[in-house]
């Protein structure tokens, strides 16, 4: 099948995305532990692009009873998001790639004293297997990544277009279970690194981004993994 003109920059930032997720946040990386809860640790770097804050995010959390495969599909799937985004106003898939490719446009809920922002980014979720460990599980990501269609043009209408580069990358982990039995969900854990780099847009004070910030990634990423808990806890396992 023709390959899609996009495809280039979306296998691009795909594998840039999943080298970036597997870096640690120790060393001289600059990461600061800004937010604790469970087993979800949340870093910052404080960055700016032209006097706007673009602090770098990434999240670990470790969650129990759920495949990365489980939770990719729901982070990727249209259909889920209006269940765990709490703050999207409106969602639309304005192109179809393939079924693993989908372009989004996404209006935000306005956060004060902000304008209200929209985002218009592809979307792609893919299955790599581990080249490094091969008897390790296979790793899912997802990857979301700012695009721009003529059809969309930024800063149109009431709206300030953000930029975003975001991924997901999951990698499950099976306990065995004892001689012949079936793997149950209490035997699996997930393994989640979540990295978001957003650039706002339009001006947004410094102080008050990174107050949202701080208080909207911790809410958002404990939202979203207790929904594919729910989700997926009388279904059968999809690995
Ligand atoms: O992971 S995704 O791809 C899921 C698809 O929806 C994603 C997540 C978050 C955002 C987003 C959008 C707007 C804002 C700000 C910028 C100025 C004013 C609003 C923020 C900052 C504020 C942070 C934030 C973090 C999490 C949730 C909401 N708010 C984040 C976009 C996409």
């Amino acid at each position: 099948a023709v390959k899609h003109r996009l495809w280039p920059e979306i296998e691009k930032v795909t594998m840039e995305q999943l080298h970036y997720a597997r870096l640690g946040v120790g060393g001289a990386g600059g990461w600061q532990l800004f937010a604790e809860d469970g087993d979800m640790r949340m870093y910052r770097r404080e960055e700016e692009a032209d006097g706007l804050v673009v602090d770098p995010l990434k999240a670990c959390h470790v969650v129990k009873g759920v495949t990365g495969h489980e939770v990719c599909n729901i982070f990727f799937s249209p259909e889920y998001r209006s269940g765990w985004e709490a703050t999207l106003e409106d969602m639309t898939v304005v192109e179809n790639i393939s079924n693993d490719t989908l372009i989004f446009l996404q209006t935000h809920k306005r956060i004060w004293p902000a304008t209200q922002r929209d985002s218009l980014f592809w979307s792609h979720i893919r299955r790599v297997s581990d080249d490094q460990d091969p008897d390790a599980h296979d790793l899912w990501i997802v990857c979301n990544h700012s695009t721009e269609l003529p059809d969309y043009p930024a800063n149109t209408g009431k709206c300030v277009r953000l930029y975003l580069s975001v991924s997901l990358v999951c990698q499950t982990f099976i306990d065995p279970p004892k001689e012949g039995e079936r793997i149950k969900r209490e035997d699996i854990t997930c393994k989640i690194t979540y990295c978001s780099v957003v650039n706002p847009g339009g001006w947004a004070p410094a102080s008050v981004l990174r107050a949202v910030y701080k208080r909207e990634y911790p809410k958002f990423l404990k939202r979203f993994t207790s929904f594919c808990i729910d989700q997926c806890k009388d279904k059968p396992i999809v690995f």
